[in-house]
């Protein structure tokens, strides 16, 4: 029998914690049926921290018949009352261990634990009280009058079992987007986390059970995209899949549900998002928030503005102050511990994350000769760790790689435009719709803006802003569907028609 627990110890903040490592089916944490494992490794040192079980296409079947099992036979019978209790414990059970969860996703991520990771667990909490008021606010039909002696009604119905592929960025607060809005719709559930950050989704699984979910509602598999993730698309009795990752894996499990059974599918992919700075905007601010919306998280975010537009008139204002603030604020150099209240740019994922985004940076530095700017050395030879500095692109033009394809790292890209239509046509100017900002004090542009963007979130004055109560969600290649919000819970009911004859 392979161990089911490591003891992990974080001495920075004196935790210490008894971390599962197998698979979560019906309230217990067994082993794969292959032996097979899975290495995790910490990106701020590049040393292994652990291995865990990997699930495969056997565990995936095992996990699916546990959440029908618990779907037929308990959760469809649970009261949304009793739902919301549910979800209520789990609030207080996350409350109480807020500290260890955010230093699993430092441990294991590198996000900065006092920014990023309690930022997260903030998001987490706030979601969760959302969700756990909301399960009975969201399923209301409506009755359709017909003629004298007909009329309809709808209800609004859980889908089953849901799949829940979540990535490597937020893997907690992905993970809890999707999870609490689906249990709050009455969905059964099996949620595999990413190859390099499963830990924490692991330890949370056991406030699942302490929280009282009944055996078989959350389930959490483990394992590679490859294996158990392609098994959870193309699976014959999974009802719907929501999935948040790149635009390449989006396709592909929007390919798996139509090759197998048509299960409904919600996608959250990739970005490009544009930020357009007008002559008229405050400039301090507008870089204080360009900075954070490329930089937070090492520009690991879907939404990041990795595209800046700005007005000709104070481009070289902007530029000179842009490259100023993120010099002040935001360089890795020397503060490589991101347990350290003084590290705010965390390593990025992973090593193959480094490489990708190390190519990005040369080439547009080497092949396409573009003006360049990194707050520090880089490669930073004062680490293993996979540490890239704030890398500044300026006058970047309309064809170059780095401003068409996400680079998903602290990496930007800077041009001008010369008045509205032109700002416009440059930020609708990709494949991507996800988010975007506008910074300006004319208010007729900043709603102007709003109405012409082909995003799915538009910031005005501020950027990468998420709340709970908010819908979120893709234009074009950037997703299909919404999540968070009263969508939170509505993407995983469908309707039901009922129609009533009295003649
Ligand atoms: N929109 C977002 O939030 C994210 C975007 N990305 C983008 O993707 C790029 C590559 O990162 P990756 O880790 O390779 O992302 P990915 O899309 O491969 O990984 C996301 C999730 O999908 C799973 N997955 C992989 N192949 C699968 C398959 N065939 N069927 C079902 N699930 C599968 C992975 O195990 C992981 O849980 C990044 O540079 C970034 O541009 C990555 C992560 C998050
Ligand atoms: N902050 C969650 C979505 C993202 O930016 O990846």
């Amino acid at each position: 029998m392979p161990n089911l627990y490591t003891n992990l110890e974080i001495p920075q903040l004196k935790i210490s914690l008894k971390q599962p490592l197998g698979l979560f089916i019906n309230n217990e944490f067994c082993p794969s049926s292959d032996g097979e494992t899975i290495e995790t490794v910490n990106p701020t040192t590049g040393e292994p921290i652990t291995s865990f079980q990997a699930a495969n296409e056997t565990d995936v079947d095992k996990a699916v018949k546990a959440a029908r099992a618990a779907f037929e036979n308990v959760w469809s019978k649970t009261s949304s009352e009793q739902r919301g209790i549910y979800l209520s414990n789990l609030l207080k059970l996350i409350e109480e261990e807020e500290n260890t969860l955010a230093a699993l996703e430092t441990l294991d991520s590198g996000k900065p634990f006092h920014s990023n990771a309690k930022q997260d667990l903030a998001q987490i909490i706030e979601l969760t009280r959302y969700y756990a008021g909301a399960v009975d606010k969201f399923n209301i039909g409506e009755t359709i009058p017909l003629t004298f002696e007909k009329f309809a009604y709808t209800l609004k119905v859980p889908f089953g079992v849901v799949a829940q592929i979540v990535p490597w960025n937020y893997p907690l607060a992905m993970a809890c987007w999707k999870l609490q809005g689906a249990l709050a719709a009455g969905n059964t559930v099996i949620i595999k986390p990413a190859e390099n950050t499963s830990l924490s989704l692991l330890y949370f699984a056991t406030l699942i059970k302490k929280a009282g979910f009944p055996p078989g509602v959350v389930n959490v598999l483990p394992g590679h995209g490859s294996v158990a993730g392609q098994a959870l698309g193309t699976h014959m009795d999974i009802d719907k899949i929501s999935f948040t990752g790149s635009t390449k894996v989006g396709g592909s499990v929007m390919e798996a549900s139509g090759q197998s059974n048509l299960k409904d599918v919600t996608l959250e992919c990739g970005g490009k998002s544009p930020a357009i700075v007008f002559e008229d905007a405050d400039l301090d601010k507008a870089i204080d928030w360009i900075a954070a919306g490329i930089f937070y998280n090492s520009g690991q975010n879907c939404t990041a503005n990795s595209r800046v537009y700005v007005q000709s008139s104070i481009y070289d204002k902007f530029v000179k102050k842009f490259k100023e603030i993120a010099k002040k604020d935001w360089d890795v150099s020397g503060k490589f511990d991101p347990f350290d209240e003084k590290c705010i740019i965390g390593p990025v994922i992973s090593s193959a994350q480094y490489d990708r985004i190390k190519e990005f940076i040369e080439l547009g530095e080497k092949e396409e000769k573009l003006n360049m700017f990194q707050t520090s050395e880089f490669p930073t030879k004062k680490t293993k760790g996979y540490f890239i500095p704030p890398t500044i692109f300026t006058d970047v033009p309309e064809t170059s790689k780095l401003l068409r394809e996400e680079i998903f790292g602290p990496v930007v890209v800077v041009s001008k435009f010369e008045n509205y239509d032109d700002a416009m046509k440059l930020a609708n100017d990709t494949y991507y719709g996800l988010a975007s900002a506008v910074f300006t004090r004319d208010v007729k542009k900043a709603h102007m803006f709003a109405r012409d963007i082909k995003a799915g979130t538009v910031w005005i004055n501020q950027t990468n802003q998420e709340e709970a109560k908010v819908p979120f969600g893709g234009f074009k290649m950037s997703g299909i569907g919404r999540e968070s919000g009263d969508t939170g819970v509505d993407n995983y009911l469908q309707i039901k028609s009922v129609h009533v004859d009295l003649s």
